[in-house]
């Protein structure tokens, strides 16, 4: 089976890996790259690093056009433009991954007070389907639309969802410090990631009002059946990509650093893209991959949860291609295992 597949917002960061992560998928062939310029730019102008790999020019396409080229579609729009086009391929016919942050909260009223946005499509909200495998793979497989995790969300659950869901820490004193490279931001410029502002410098950013807390929250509330609260601090660090979470929490008893890891590798042993590691995770170590590398340590009353990911693989194109193979039945790590 050969799905053609359609990618919106042809000239960001997102798509750029997943054509590159989609040439090497032997069950998919990229059939539609779209933009909003008129002037048909051919990708390897936009991209050089396809140059000679993709023979396409990105097009300011309509929805029926998208339809009748295409049976799946990755979304790589901002949050709002994203559900603006999202129904009305729904509506065609076609599945959809939707690299934004439109269908993953899935209150409306959480997603207005965080996003500062009216939704433009909230019935579908209750019902969407988060395409974080390693925590809802049966609700994956079957689904037509699904909600691609934010790069930080990604990183903070697969570290916490483990221990809270063995009742070892407690759910409502966690602090998840992360650090991102600077593509987490995206290719359209921004005044902070601009080189001389963001080069040769660190900081903080979104101190408690960042979009990607009831996100977390939401994760790990599904995950054990618990109510969470989390203080999430980001961190813009100066490197081209990568994310480095730090996750604290309070045990609920005594425990050693050594029952910490087993429970985690406990609960990935048959996850093909998570490794818990002995050693603490460094992000080149995860870089271009799939892979998400995780340890624990107990220091004094606290369990610390340090996870690393590619924010443009694990965190945005990667998992959106496992999610791909996950609903077309595809086996889960083609293409990603590498
Ligand atoms: N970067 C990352 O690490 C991650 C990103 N995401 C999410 O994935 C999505 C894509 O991210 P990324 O690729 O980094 O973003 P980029 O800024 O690199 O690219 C987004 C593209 O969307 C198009 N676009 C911008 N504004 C609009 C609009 N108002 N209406 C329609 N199209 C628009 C632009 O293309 P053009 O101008 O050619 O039309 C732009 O190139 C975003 O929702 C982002 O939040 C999720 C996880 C991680
Ligand atoms: C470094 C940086 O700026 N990172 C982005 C997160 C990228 C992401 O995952 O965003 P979405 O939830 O919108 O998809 C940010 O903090 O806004």
């Amino acid at each position: 089976m050969t799905v053609r597949v359609g990618i919106l917002g042809a000239t960001g960061y997102t798509a750029l890996e997943l054509a590159r992560i989609l040439l090497r998928h032997s069950g998919a062939q990229i059939t539609a790259l779209t933009t909003r310029q008129d002037d048909r730019p051919h990708v390897s102008a936009i991209h050089p690093q396809l140059t000679g790999r993709l023979d396409l020019h990105l097009e300011n396409l309509s929805l029926d056009e998208l339809a009748e080229r295409c049976d799946c579609i990755f979304g790589c729009l901002p949050h709002a433009a994203s559900a603006a086009v999202v129904p009305g391929l729904l509506e065609r016919g076609l599945k959809v991954v939707d690299l934004s942050a439109d269908y993953r909260l899935r209150d409306v009223a959480v997603y207005e007070k965080w996003y500062g946005e009216t939704h433009p499509d909230p019935s579908r909200l209750p019902n969407s389907v988060y395409g974080l495998p390693e925590l809802f793979r049966d609700s994956i497989k079957g689904a037509n639309l699904i909600a691609n995790p934010g790069c930080y969300p990604t990183s903070a659950t697969l570290a916490l969802a483990p221990l809270l869901k063995a009742g070892m820490i407690q759910s409502t004193d966690i602090l998840v410090d992360s650090k991102s490279g600077v593509s987490g931001a995206g290719r359209t410029p921004k005044m902070g990631t601009l080189y001389p502002e963001c080069n040769e410098s660190f900081s903080a950013y979104g101190v408690g009002t960042h979009r990607h807390t009831p996100e977390i929250e939401q994760n790990l509330e599904q995950a054990s059946g618990q109510k969470c609260s989390v203080i999430f601090t980001p961190h813009l660090v100066p490197m081209d990509r990568g994310i480095l979470s730090t996750c604290y929490a309070k045990p609920t008893r005594p425990i050693t650093t050594a029952e910490a890891i087993a429970t985690l590798r406990e609960f990935y042993a048959d996850e093909p893209f998570v490794q818990v590691i002995d050693g603490l995770p460094a992000t080149k170590s995860v870089s271009y991959t799939n892979y998400c590398h995780l340890t624990a340590r107990v220091v004094n009353d606290r369990v610390i949860v340090i996870a690393v990911i590619d924010n443009l693989i694990k965190g945005a194109s990667g998992a959106a291609v496992q999610n791909f193979n996950l609903m077309y039945d595809f086996a889960e790590t083609t293409a990603l295992a590498d």
